[in-house]
Formats: C-alpha cells, sequence, structure tokens
C-alpha cells in the first residue's frame, strides 16, 4: 500500500500541474531529474497561494490570515481548504492540497527552504497590496508600485527558480546571484499578461495597469473600451507596452548564462511566448474586446525554435522588427517605441 501511495501522489501532482497550467506544465516536465520535482511543487504550492490571492469571494481578513501564513501551511500535512468561491478556476487543487503537501515534505529540505521563502516573500507582498490604500478596485497607482506587485508575484518566482537551478548544480551560483536579472524574467511574463488580460481584468474588477502610465489618457480605466476614446486607448496601450520592451536587454542577458538544455527550454519558451504575445498586443485595439492569443501554429513554431540562444535571440529580433513597422510616426510615444527598440537591437 505505502509504495502504491508514494507514486500515487506524485503522479497525481503532475495531474494537478497540468490542470492548472496550460503554459508550463509541459516546459516543467521537460526539465532534468534534478529539478523536475522541486520546480512542479514550487509551481503548485504558489498556484495554491495565487489560487488564494485571485478569489475576489473571500473575506479580506480571511484571505490576508492565508496569504501571511501559507509558507506556514505547506508544512502542515492533511491540510487542505474548502472556502474558495464556487467558480474559482483552480479550487479544486486546494481541496486537495494535501497532496502537494506531501510531496513538498519529501523534497531535499535545500530546495524546501528555497519554495518556502519565496512564499512568505510573496504570500506577505500579496497581503500588503491587497490591503493598500488601493484596495476597493486592487489598483495600481505609480509605475513603481506596478513594478513593486509584478515583483511580489513574479519577480520572486525568478528569484526562486535561479535559486533551484544553483542548488541543484545544474546552473552556475552566478545565475541566482544577479536577482535584477532574474526577476526581470518574472516582469517580462507578468507585465505582458496584465496587457493581455485588460479586458478579463477590467470585468472582474481588477485593473493592474498603473494609473501613472493610462492617467495620461484618460480619466477613468474602463473610457478605453468605449468608442469616442479609441484614438487615447491605442496611444495608451503603445505605452504599456513601451514599458515592457525596457526589459528585453535583462532577458536575453539572463537567458545568456544557461548551459543545462533543459533549463535553457524552460526559461526560453515562456519568454518567447512573451515577445510574440508583446508584439500581437502592441497596436492592436482589440485588447480592449478580448483576451488575444497567439495563434496555435506560430506557438508550436516557437517551441521548436527556442532549443539555442542564437535562435531565441533572432526570435526577438523578428518581433522587435514586427513592432516597429507598427510604431506609427502619429504616436506620441513614436521616439520613445523607436528609442526603447534601438536599445534592443544593440544587444542583438
Ligand atoms: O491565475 C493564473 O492562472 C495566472 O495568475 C497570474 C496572476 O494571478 O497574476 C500570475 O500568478 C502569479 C503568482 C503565482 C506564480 C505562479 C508561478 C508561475 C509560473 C511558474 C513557473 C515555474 C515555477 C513556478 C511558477 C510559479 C501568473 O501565473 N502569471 C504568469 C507569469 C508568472 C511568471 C513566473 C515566472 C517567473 C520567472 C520565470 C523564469 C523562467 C521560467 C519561468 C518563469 C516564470
Ligand atoms: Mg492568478
Ligand atoms: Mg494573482
Amino acid at each position: 500500500r505505502q509504495s502504491l501511495t508514494k507514486d500515487e501522489n506524485k503522479r497525481r501532482c503532475y495531474e494537478f500541474l497540468n490542470m492548472t497550467s496550460r503554459s508550463f506544465a509541459a516546459v516543467i516536465q521537460e526539465l532534468d531529474d534534478q529539478l523536475r520535482d522541486a520546480v512542479c511543487l514550487f509551481y503548485l504550492v504558489l498556484r495554491g497561494l495565487d489560487t488564494i490571492e485571485d478569489d475576489m469571494t473571500l473575506d479580506l481578513d480571511r484571505k490576508v490570515e492565508l496569504l501571511r501564513s501559507f509558507d506556514k501551511v505547506i508544512y502542515e500535512k492533511g491540510w487542505t481548504f474548502n472556502e474558495s468561491g464556487p467558480n474559482e478556476k483552480d479550487r479544486e487543487l486546494l481541496v486537495h492540497f494535501d497532496v502537494v503537501i506531501e510531496e513538498f515534505l519529501k523534497l531535499n529540505p535545500k530546495f524546501q527552504q528555497v519554495i518556502a521563502d519565496i512564499t512568505k516573500r510573496m504570500g506577505n507582498g500579496m497581503a500588503d497590496y491587497a490591503t493598500g490604500e488601493h484596495r476597493e478596485n486592487t489598483s495600481v497607482a505609480t509605475i513603481a508600485d506596478f513594478d513593486l506587485y509584478c515583483h511580489y508575484v513574479a519577480g520572486l518566482v525568478g528569484h526562486g527558480l535561479s535559486d533551484l537551478f544553483s542548488a541543484s548544480n545544474l546552473e552556475a551560483p552566478e545565475v541566482a546571484a544577479n536577482t535584477e536579472l532574474s526577476n526581470n524574467m518574472g516582469l517580462f511574463l507578468q507585465k505582458t499578461n496584465i496587457i493581455r488580460d485588460y479586458r478579463e481584468d477590467l470585468e472582474e474588477g481588477r485593473q493592474f495597469w498603473p494609473r501613472e502610465i493610462w492617467g495620461d489618457y484618460a480619466d477613468n480605466f474602463s473610457d478605453f473600451i468605449k468608442p469616442e476614446h479609441q484614438d487615447q486607448a491605442r496611444a495608451c496601450l503603445n505605452a504599456m507596452v513601451l514599458n515592457v520592451l525596457d526589459l528585453v536587454p535583462d532577458v536575453l542577458t539572463y537567458m545568456q548564462q544557461l548551459h543545462n538544455q533543459s533549463v535553457f527550454n524552460f526559461c526560453a519558451i515562456p519568454q518567447v511566448m512573451a515577445i510574440a504575445t508583446l508584439n500581437l498586443v502592441f497596436n492592436n485595439m482589440d485588447v480592449y474586446k478580448r483576451n488575444v492569443k497567439i495563434r496555435k501554429g506560430e506557438a508550436v513554431e516557437l517551441i521548436l525554435a527556442s532549443t539555442s540562444m542564437d535562435s531565441v535571440v533572432s526570435i526577438f529580433r523578428h518581433y522587435v522588427h514586427e513592432i516597429s513597422k507598427k510604431n506609427d510616426a502619429r504616436d506620441p510615444n513614436f521616439i520613445n517605441v523607436s528609442m526603447a527598440i534601438g536599445k534592443i537591437e544593440q544587444w542583438i
């Protein structure tokens, strides 16, 4: 019985991974043996935490209590959570979270330590944000607030992953040492998603675009879906893309350090998807109507081509050139976008 349960638990964890992530499950499962289980559990622990953060039906005090104590929860054998709202997309993960905890407690303690540390910092960051002065519609005021929020929910993942890569000896200690680069690996992904998710978040009463950017183009965040605001909406969208383009040199510099093939693929594929998505959303008014996604065929081509630094650099060069072709001289940020592209083209 015991041996069956051991393998059964691990199998169920990978089932939860595939159930809760379209974009990361495949690349996590391709990682070398020394890292695969640790990264899978790192994902499941943080997805559990994020499911609590995303749940707008939870009482705020209850949410904050859970967010700030999640780094202790992951050591509580048998812990499960049944209070998620009925429509929470990953509520099932929390209902069976005891399975994740069982597997987490079997990890090498050096991996457990990394995961617990990031969980504590992310949980407290999410709680600080949820109780901050803008909590009425979870809005973000300044670009510094935007960078801080994305640091909490994604930059810290980059830190933790780099620590796991170095702890597994599959990558050099320097990869974990440069926290600015690993932070920006997370920001590039999270900020791109926040731009793409404008409409979905608006409908769920969430605003992650910083007022310091959109405030130059409208009085209300929801103005951008109105016909009479389309020119301002287009300009605001491109200003948001400009903010993310500045991260490209750090993303490429980070990936250039990697030597393990499975680690490189794991890091490169999400970043390549993100630059393709950033090109898709640039100057694209559909963002204000629906959740735009790159075509399945394009995604497959990108995955197959993301196995070497040279091919990743040429993919970035291609999409940055596509963006420059759409950069319109009448756009208020035309010059700034041209300069950001120029800076990237120096790098590549
Ligand atoms: O609810 C959703 O489905 C989306 O939630 C978003 C939100 O609520 O903002 C938001 O939730 C963020 C909080 C939970 C983070 C969960 C996570 C994600 C990817 C991982 C990859 C490997 C290991 C652990 C990971 C942990 C979300 O999932 N955003 C997607 C972008 C996050 C990128 C994280 C990240 C950072 C650096 C990386 C470096 C290399 C490879 C993958 C990387 C992945
Ligand atoms: Mg989420
Ligand atoms: Mg979230």
